[in-house]
């Protein structure tokens, strides 16, 4: 037994229940600290009944010991459903569901259908005993945490699955009785329904048809309420499924999404705004994923339910405009991000170094002081040779700094400049930004570019050839490298000098942006270092604590044309 102090047994109906944390508590034995030496004996299942002050009781069947490990456990789910050429549902979504829900997701197919967001124009089932091998390749191999189903179109097909199950026992079995696609077309005839009442609905910890699978399971039962959903998710609970989610999503009359989740002991009314949109072909598959992918991740049925359905629904709002295909119903964006790329009139240019050429960052008490807003001062920066921009926005509200950030993101990007937000990702990422400015105490630059992307640019101070090091190591694009002189803008900030400068440029395997002190009157002596990565300088009070930004920054840019900064 673990000795950490999270765990620790209780004796409940004189059976042995282990208490674990639920980020803790992990299905079929691992979790994010230990890892479960005899797999198939531990079964999450009192999780509602037993938890105490957050915690998940795991029924502890066979003496399992856990022992302190290392490893981690990489949540996995396998999807066993028909494959979508359209990607909006089936295989495709639910690899999409299950990345973005951050869950590794094999896959077994079971039928090709030849698919658009028109319908559904061909079938091809995959033959038995190779939806057989494909199961056994997966599931003899790799630790797969929760089994999900979708269209298992064929008597043979079900039993296989079931059969397959049986031989190597999963912690949970999520299964959406794909019978209908949205469009109409039938992907799974009646003639699988009995082995499928039979065989694997009583296997599956939860269930999920929608009002039309639903009434198919139950022999063609009226739908029409939430009582009768209610006696639905009742009746086929008492087929043998753990759970069952009905979800009401083609209810009439009501403004609000209606699921009813049952576990036998207690109903959950589950309500959610209805999302009016073209795009929700795929919305089943999805959704029976993303409860699989909490599953796998070890949270009880009703988190996972929870989780899942605001994940689809934030996609489904998210992606209301999305384009995709002529007909009826089009895919949704899983991962939320094809809007920002498809429809803003800019698109990300590749980050060019001699961008740094002249670096404006903006300075709000400056800008205070000489009664001009943000988006005033880098207009006047552009108009007068800037080319990138930097928002150092110490004081601003966040909410401020974001309305501003937007305001200046349309300028520069009419004008091809790059615009960055110092030390804030998150403000650079909710009005995507061109990228970041980040200093040594700021977010570490890794963080920064896993959260931003890989075409994000990211720039990190540096006044040392380690740190300039460790910067290009970290994933950046270019470092900044100063105070050269003594500057009033930056307090207790240590000067480098010229040689501190010139050492970090040797070092650097980035392109280096000068700061500090930097005017008109030194530029050029910065300059001459001669380091043929020095790209720029960056400058604030010799641009923004001036009277006139436009005529100061035009002056800069005059001198450094004369330079030979970057070219030796
Ligand atoms: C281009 C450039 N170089 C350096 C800095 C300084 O960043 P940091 O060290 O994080 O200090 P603050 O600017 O946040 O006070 C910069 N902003 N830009
Ligand atoms: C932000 C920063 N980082 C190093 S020096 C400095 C301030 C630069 O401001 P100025 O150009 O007014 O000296
Ligand atoms: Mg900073």
């Amino acid at each position: 037994m673990a000795s950490a102090t999270f765990l620790s047994t209780l004796s409940l109906a004189n059976k042995n229940y282990l208490l674990l944390t639920p980020t803790h508590a992990y299905a079929k034995g691992y979790t994010n600290n230990f890892r479960v030496s005899n797999l198939p004996s531990i079964v999450v299942r009192k999780e509602g009944s037993v938890r105490s002050q957050g915690f998940v009781a795991m029924q502890e069947k066979g003496g399992s010991t856990l022992s302190d490990d290392s490893r981690t456990k990489t949540p996995h789910v396998l999807t066993v459903a028909g494959s979508d050429s359209g990607a909006g549902a089936g295989i495709q979504a639910d690899l999409k569901a299950c990345a973005a829900r951050r869950v590794y997701c094999s896959t077994v197919i079971t039928a090709l259908t030849a698919q658009n967001t028109v319908g559904v124009q061909g079938v091809s089932n995959v033959p038995e005993d190779f939806v057989a091998q494909q199961l056994k390749s997966v599931l003899s191999d790799m630790q797969v945490d929760v089994v999900k189903t979708g269209m298992l179109p064929s008597v043979g097909i079900v039993k296989t699955l079931c059969k397959t199950l049986r031989e190597f026992p999963v912690h949970a079995l999520v299964v959406d009785p794909v019978m209908v696609s949205t469009s109409g077309d039938v992907l799974a005839g009646p003639s699988i329904l009995s082995t499928f009442l039979e065989e694997l609905l009583p296997m599956a910890d939860i269930i999920t048809p929608n009002l039309k699978e639903a009434s198919a399971l139950l022999n063609g039962m009226q739908l029409e309420t939430v009582d009768d959903m209610r006696s639905a998710a009742r009746l086929l609970h008492n087929m043998g499924p753990k759970n069952v989610l009905v979800k009401g999503g083609d209810l009439p009359d009501s403004s609000d999404a209606v699921d009813i989740l049952y576990n036998g002991h207690n109903f959950y009314e589950l309500h959610s705004p209805r999302i009016r949109t073209r795009n929700s072909h795929g919305t089943g598959c999805s959704l029976a994923s993303s409860i699989a992918a909490e599953v796998a991740k070890g949270y009880p049925m009703l988190s996972a339910v929870k989780v899942a359905k605001r994940f689809v629904e934030t996609a489904l709002d998210y992606s209301k405009e999305i384009d995709i295909g002529n007909g009826p119903q089009g895919p949704f964006d899983h991962l939320l991000r094809l809007k920002s790329h498809s429809q803003a009139c800019h698109r990300q240019q590749p980050f060019d170094p001699s961008d740094l050429f002249l670096y404006a960052v903006t300075d709000s008490r400056m800008n205070k002081r000489w009664g001009r807003s943000i988006i005033d001062a880098v207009k006047a920066a552009i108009d007068g040779g800037a080319t990138i921009i930097q928002l150092r926005e110490k004081d601003a509200e966040t909410k401020d700094f974001m309305e501003s950030a937007k305001a200046c993101l349309r300028i520069c990007h009419l004008h091809g400049v790059p615009l960055l937000i110092n030390d804030r990702v998150d403000v650079a990422i909710a009005c995507d930004a061109d990228g970041v400015h980040v200093g040594q105490s700021d977010m570490p630059a890794r963080v920064a570019r896993t959260l931003l992307g890989p075409e994000k640019i990211i720039g990190v101070s540096c006044k040392t050839p380690e740190q300039a090091e460790q910067a290009w190591v970290d994933g950046a694009d270019y470092i900044g490298c100063g105070g050269v002189y003594p500057t009033n803008t930056k307090e207790n900030n240590i000067t480098v000098g010229l040689n501190g400068l010139k050492t970090v440029c040797m070092a650097s395997k980035l392109p280096v942006v000068a700061i500090g002190g930097i005017g008109v009157s030194n530029a050029r002596a910065v300059m001459e270092i001669c380091a043929s990565n020095l790209k720029g300088v960056a400058v604030v009070s010799a641009l923004f604590d001036r009277e006139c930004v436009q005529t100061e920054t035009r002056k800069l840019h005059e001198v450094l044309l004369g330079s030979n900064i970057g070219s030796t």
